[in-house]
């Protein structure tokens, strides 16, 4: 079948990879599977450590580009094997890769992103077409290299009648208002889950804040909340993106000195806050005063932060885009099987209108079968 894709995420909170086995061959995308794997907590610590310079990094970032091509074959099997499906009908994999530094516009003007992958072992594993490094075209034309699914929202939840806000809660968070008329924005609104989990790991033990059930029994502080709403970075205009070379334990750690006496479970209150209120004074500073926000990506979970986010945007109806047909875990690992759709077809992924680039882009490079 000429329509099945495969598109492999793992992002920055590094918490695993999800993967679906996708059908773009009738009008709207149907998933034919989901499969999710956990990424081994070495690889893992070893994916966060290359967020920041350390030593040998070039061949730490080889073999951890093996690893995670690895783990990413794995889920293509799983997805095969599931769905009944032989790899000769996928026509390609769209495979993300690990972020571990994100510098768009810095240095010469040009700057750079890097996502650690190794796209020709993942062919060489599976026996289908590999579509990888999606954000460095956008980025030599000058534009953010991120986000990029917002096009691929605009296809699968845009409205004739309304403006649509999809919110994606990842390890950062990201934005896309689909214009009624057919316009696209996107940009990201800051952390996401990334310092939460951070500081829920630190404090408890547990890899992310279950349904934000800890941060629920804190106290906002709001002090704290405001300092760290100081940050430029969340009221810079868009274009704009960022990532954990700016939202890290390192950044928090700097923001928190001056509270040294706060107690973890109100520091958790108040990061969930700080996401919720990035978040919510994107949309309602530019969401065209829509009524109905959709969010996808891990933070759809967390209830509390639902329900803040709720509470700061009384004039929208909050929703995980479950509500609109497509499980929240499912919605960015679908975009990137239609990324490499587009560049399969030599057609453009990217928004000139998102990102700032100098125009639309083929976004990647194709590893053959
Ligand atoms: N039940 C839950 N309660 C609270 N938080 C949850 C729950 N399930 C998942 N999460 C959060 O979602 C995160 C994973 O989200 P997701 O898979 O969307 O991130 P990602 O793809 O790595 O991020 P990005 O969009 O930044 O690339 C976890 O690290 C955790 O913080
Ligand atoms: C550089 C990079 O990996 N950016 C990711 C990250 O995770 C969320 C946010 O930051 C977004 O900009 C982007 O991912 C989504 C899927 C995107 O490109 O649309």
């Amino acid at each position: 079948m000429p329509g099945l894709y495969i598109g492999l995420m793992s992002g920055t909170s590094l918490d695993g990879i999800d993967g679906v086995l996708a059908d773009f061959s009738q009008d709207k995308v149907a998933i034919l599977g989901h499969a999710s794997a956990p990424i081994a907590p070495d690889l893992r610590a070893e994916l966060l450590a290359l967020n920041t310079p350390g030593p040998n990094e070039l061949h730490r970032a080889a073999l951890g580009g093996n690893a995670l091509a690895r783990a990413y074959a794995d889920v293509v099997h799983s997805l095969l094997e599931r769905s009944g499906t032989p790899a000769s009908a996928v026509r390609a994999i769209g495979a993300h890769g690990q972020t571990v530094r994100h510098r768009p516009q810095e240095f010469d003007g040009t700057g750079y992103t890097l996502q650690l992958n190794n796209p020709s072992l993942l062919a060489e594993r599976t026996g289908i077409a590999v579509v990888a490094d999606f954000r460095s075209r956008d980025v030599a034309a000058g534009g953010q290299g991120a986000p990029l699914v917002p096009a691929f929202h605009q296809g699968l939840f845009g409205r004739p009648d309304e403006t649509v806000l999809v919110l994606n809660i990842g390890g950062i968070s990201n934005l896309s208002v689909l214009g009624a008329d057919g316009s696209v924005a996107g940009f990201d609104c800051g952390p996401g889950n990334a310092l939460m989990d951070h500081w829920c790991q630190l404090h408890t033990g547990q890899a992310f804040d279950k349904n934000g059930a800890w941060a629920a029994r804190g106290r906002v502080l709001p002090d704290l909340l405001v300092t760290l709403l100081q940050e430029p970075f969340l009221r810079q205009p868009p274009p704009k993106s960022t990532g954990r070379d700016l939202f890290n334990p390192a950044w928090l750690a700097g923001k928190l000195a001056a509270h040294a006496s706060a107690r973890p479970v109100d520091v958790q209150a108040t990061l969930t806050e700080l996401t919720a209120s990035a978040c919510a004074t994107s949309a309602s500073s530019y969401g065209k005063n829509s009524k109905l926000l959709a969010v996808c990506g891990g933070g759809a979970l967390n209830t509390h932060l639902m329900r803040r986010l709720q509470a700061l945007l009384p004039g929208a109806s909050v929703v995980p885009t479950d509500a609109l047909g497509l499980p929240a875990l499912q919605v960015e690992a679908a975009a990137f099987a239609w990324l490499a759709r587009q560049t399969v077809r030599g057609q453009t992924g990217s928004l000139q209108s998102v990102t700032g680039a100098q125009g639309a882009r083929v976004l990647g490079a194709v590893y053959p079968a």
